[in-house]
């Protein structure tokens, strides 16, 4: 008895700390197991949002990226472009994608995010999705450079999509519909746990721009 009781605590003792003490007023956390997850739909006002948006669709270096699966090269389903300080290289599935330096709209975004979740980021992935053709695969954003337990602030500006989450051993699924102006916050030990996806929409014509904020550790 005296056992199990000391145990549970040293249990509690190396329990994760949530990113916040006390949550920002506006991120609602999810509830999901083994997971931090916030999300607040109004993070950005609907004018604030669209006006992005444009801005970010017609200014950034969006590039078609290709990568190696079964050793042939397949377009991905999305434009991508990475922006952030000069150090953050990023590999992923054979890609190694070196950043643009900061725009003024990046970088501004950057620092609200950075009050906004409490952390430091020093990158950021664009991702264009043109339309519901395009769309991302099931993934943990769990690349050594990140570290063990990443904060990663996901913004979406456009056309709302879903996003899921799956649990690694579960399978349990969980949806959340993006909104205009919305922000995603995944924390903790989301990405040793649980997988996401944005799937495909076959008769969707408007886009998406997503916006996820990084650190990458050196
Ligand atoms: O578009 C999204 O919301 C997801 C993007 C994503 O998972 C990623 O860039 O790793
Ligand atoms: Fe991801």
């Amino acid at each position: 008895m005296k056992a199990s009781i000391h145990e549970s605590r040293i249990q509690v003792s190396c329990m994760q700390q949530d990113l916040f003490s006390t949550p920002p007023a506006g991120l609602i956390k999810m509830p999901m197991v083994d997971a931090e997850v916030h999300y607040q739909a109004d993070f950005l006002d609907q004018d604030t949002a669209n006006q992005l948006y444009q801005n970010l669709m017609v200014n950034l270096a969006w590039q078609q990226e290709s990568i190696q699966i079964y050793g042939r090269k397949v377009a991905i389903p999305r434009l991508q472009a990475w922006y952030g300080d000069k150090q953050t290289t990023y590999r992923y599935s054979g890609l190694e994608m070196h950043p643009i330096p900061w725009t003024k709209e990046l970088y501004s975004l950057k620092q609200k995010l950075e009050q906004a979740c409490d952390s430091q980021f020093n990158s950021v992935l664009a991702n264009w999705y043109r339309n519901g053709q395009d769309g991302m695969g099931w993934h943990a954003d769990n690349e050594t450079e990140l570290g063990e337990q990443p904060v990663i602030a996901s913004l979406t500006l456009g056309y709302p999509r879903d996003f899921d989450f799956k649990h690694r051993r579960s399978a349990q699924k969980i949806r959340i519909s993006l909104q205009n102006g919305s922000l995603l916050v995944m924390a903790g030990n989301t990405q040793q746990h649980w997988l996401h996806s944005l799937p495909k929409r076959s008769n969707l014509v408007q886009g998406r721009i997503n916006l996820t904020f990084r650190k990458i550790l050196f």
